[in-house]
């Protein structure tokens, strides 16, 4: 079996991105929308330039952000990939995909009208979160949703040739679950933390039954 990408997200200390940087992640994710996790510029610039190598793809995650959100944050912070986790329309994607040279993923939250949204942001991202619907919430609620739907996410991620992560509420106890269905990518925040912090016993949980679940399909 191909092994799914895997995204950390929702560093929100020091100790957070030198837990998750030295795990086999393939992308670290920092939260600069308002919210609990949310971390400023500056302190990620320094926190990524103490000189511990890391090999992640870095991944700002902003809600309906402005213009001059994203600018501030990529003057600090080399971001590989800015991704929207709000209810930026159409229109406004493409609008900041014009003013910003760089690779975007949309987050679509699960619902009935998602595989169609997925087909109509196509030409202006390069990837997709799918996450919970979570009334009142944006993201990292750690609630899961139907993951029956995740087939027809990546059949349709396939057939545009785009990334899609399945996002919402995984953890070490039901990834195995998940990876039955071959998802290209897991993006998780809430399954790695205690205490809201990122915790180096879940991370490791997670990163055993992964493993074991890419060698035994
Ligand atoms: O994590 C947050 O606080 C957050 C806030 C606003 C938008 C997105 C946010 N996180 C995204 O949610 C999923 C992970 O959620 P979970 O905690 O594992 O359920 C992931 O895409 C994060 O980028």
């Amino acid at each position: 079996m191909q092994k799914p990408l895997l995204k950390l997200c929702g560093n929100r200390s020091y100790e957070d991105f030198l837990l998750t940087s030295q795990s086999p992640a393939d992308y670290l994710g920092f939260i600069f929308a308002k919210g609990k996790r949310q971390v400023q510029p500056q302190e990620v610039k320094e926190w990524i330039g103490r000189h511990i190598p890391f090999s992640q793809k870095i991944v700002g995650v902003f809600v309906n952000p402005t213009n001059e959100e994203i600018a501030e944050v990529l003057n600090a912070v080399p971001l590989d990939v800015i991704q929207l986790h709000g209810n930026e329309s159409i229109e406004r994607v493409e609008e900041l995909t014009a003013a910003f040279d760089s690779c975007f993923w949309k987050a679509l939250h699960h619902q009935a009208d998602t595989v169609s949204k997925m087909s109509a942001y196509a030409p202006f991202v390069d990837g997709y979160i799918i996450d919970t619907l979570i009334k009142g919430e944006w993201g990292g609620t750690g609630e899961t949703f139907d993951w029956m739907s995740v087939p027809s996410y990546k059949k349709m991620a396939q057939k545009l040739n785009k990334i899609c992560f399945i996002a919402g509420g995984i953890d070490a106890d039901n990834v195995s679950n998940l990876l039955d269905l071959h998802p290209a990518g897991v993006d998780l925040s809430s399954g790695i933390e205690q205490n809201e912090k990122k915790d180096s016993a879940k991370l490791q949980l997670l990163i055993e039954r992964m493993n074991k679940h890419v060698s035994i399909s």
